[in-house]
C-alpha cells in the first residue's frame, strides 16, 4: 500500500496514542481490542492510522509487540499506517531508523526531526521511496513553545518557512504529490494556509486537531491528525462517542 493513496481519502488521520491507567484491569488486552473496534468502526472516515511510538515504548516490549499487531491490523484492514516517532539522527542511524518503521514494523509513514540537517533526511526519503512510504518532517510544530527556534527569523523569513522551501526542492521535478511531507501544527491556523501555499505538492500532516484547540482545515493534501478527541472522546474509551465525534469532523 503506497502511503500516498491516503491522501485520496478523508482528510481525518485517528492517534493512537493508549494510555494504560484508561483501560481496566487487563490494559494491554483491552487497548488490543478497543484499538482493532475502532480502527474498524472508523476506517471509512480516515486517511490513516497514526500510532504515537512513545505510547508504545512506554509499555515495555508488549508494547512493542502489540504495536506491531495494531498497525498490521490497520494495514488488513486497508487503513494507511503512519508511526509518529520524530527520529532523526546522522546518516547510517537515520538508515536504521527508517529500516525499523518503514520496513522491519508495518509502517508506511514516519514523523521525523530536521534538526540535523537535509543529509540526514535522506536515508528516510530513499526508504520512503523505495517502500512506497512518506516522510513527515517536523516544520512548526503545535506546541506553545514552537517558535523559540522554529519562527526565528533567517533572512528576514521565519526559519521553519525555509525549511518547508528546501523539503519542497527535494522531490522537485517528480509528478503529483511529494513524498516527503510537513509537520504543521493546527493550533497555529495562519501557518498551515501559509505552508499550503508554499508548498503546494507537499503532503501536510495537522495534528493539535481538538484536544490542543486546533482546527479542521479542507484544504488539498491536508490530513488533519486528532489523537485524544477520537480515540478517549470524554476522556476514556468509548466507540459510540468516537464514531459521533469522526462523523462531526469528516
Ligand atoms: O508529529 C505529530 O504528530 C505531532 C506534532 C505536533 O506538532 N504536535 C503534536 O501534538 N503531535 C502529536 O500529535 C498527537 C496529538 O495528540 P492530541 O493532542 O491528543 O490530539 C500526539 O501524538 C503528539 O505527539
Amino acid at each position: 500500500m503506497d502511503f500516498l493513496d491516503a491522501l485520496k481519502r478523508p482528510p481525518l488521520v485517528l492517534g493512537v496514542d493508549p494510555r494504560p491507567e484508561l483501560h481496566g484491569r487487563d490494559p494491554l488486552a483491552h487497548i488490543r481490542s478497543y484499538t482493532l473496534a475502532l480502527m474498524e468502526a472508523l476506517a471509512p472516515r480516515l486517511a490513516a492510522v497514526k500510532f504515537q511510538l512513545a505510547f508504545f515504548e512506554a509499555l515495555g516490549p508488549q508494547g512493542m509487540g502489540l504495536l506491531f499487531e495494531l498497525a498490521s491490523g490497520a494495514r488488513v484492514m486497508g487503513l494507511p499506517v503512519l508511526f509518529d516517532g520524530k527520529r532523526g539522527d546522522i546518516g547510517p542511524t537515520a538508515a536504521a531508523y527508517a529500516r525499523a518503521y518503514l520496513e522491519a514494523f508495518p509502517g508506511s509513514g514516519l514523523t521525523v526531526n530536521p534538526y540535523l540537517g537535509l543529509d540526514a533526511l535522506e536515508p528516510f526519503l530513499e526508504a520512503a521511496r523505495r517502500t512506497g512510504g512518506a516522510v513527515f518532517v517536523l516544520v512548526k510544530t503545535s506546541n506553545p513553545g514552537s517558535g523559540f527556534l522554529q519562527d526565528l527569523p533567517v533572512e528576514g523569513r521565519p526559519l521553519w518557512e525555509r525549511l518547508l522551501e528546501a523539503l519542497a526542492a527535494l522531490e522537485e521535478g517528480q509528478p503529483g504529490w511529494s513524498r516527503v511531507g510537513g509537520v504543521v501544527g493546527g493550533t497555529y491556523p495562519e501557518a498551515v494556509r501559509r505552508a499550503r501555499a508554499l508548498a503546494p505538492r507537499l503532503p501536510l500532516l495537522v495534528p493539535g486537531l481538538g484536544a490542543q484547540g486546533g482546527g479542521f482545515f479542507r484544504e488539498e493534501g491536508v490530513l488533519n491528525a486528532a489523537s485524544r478527541a477520537l480515540y478517549y472522546p470524554g476522556g476514556r474509551p468509548d466507540l459510540e462517542a468516537a464514531l459521533k465525534a469522526a462523523e462531526a469532523f469528516v
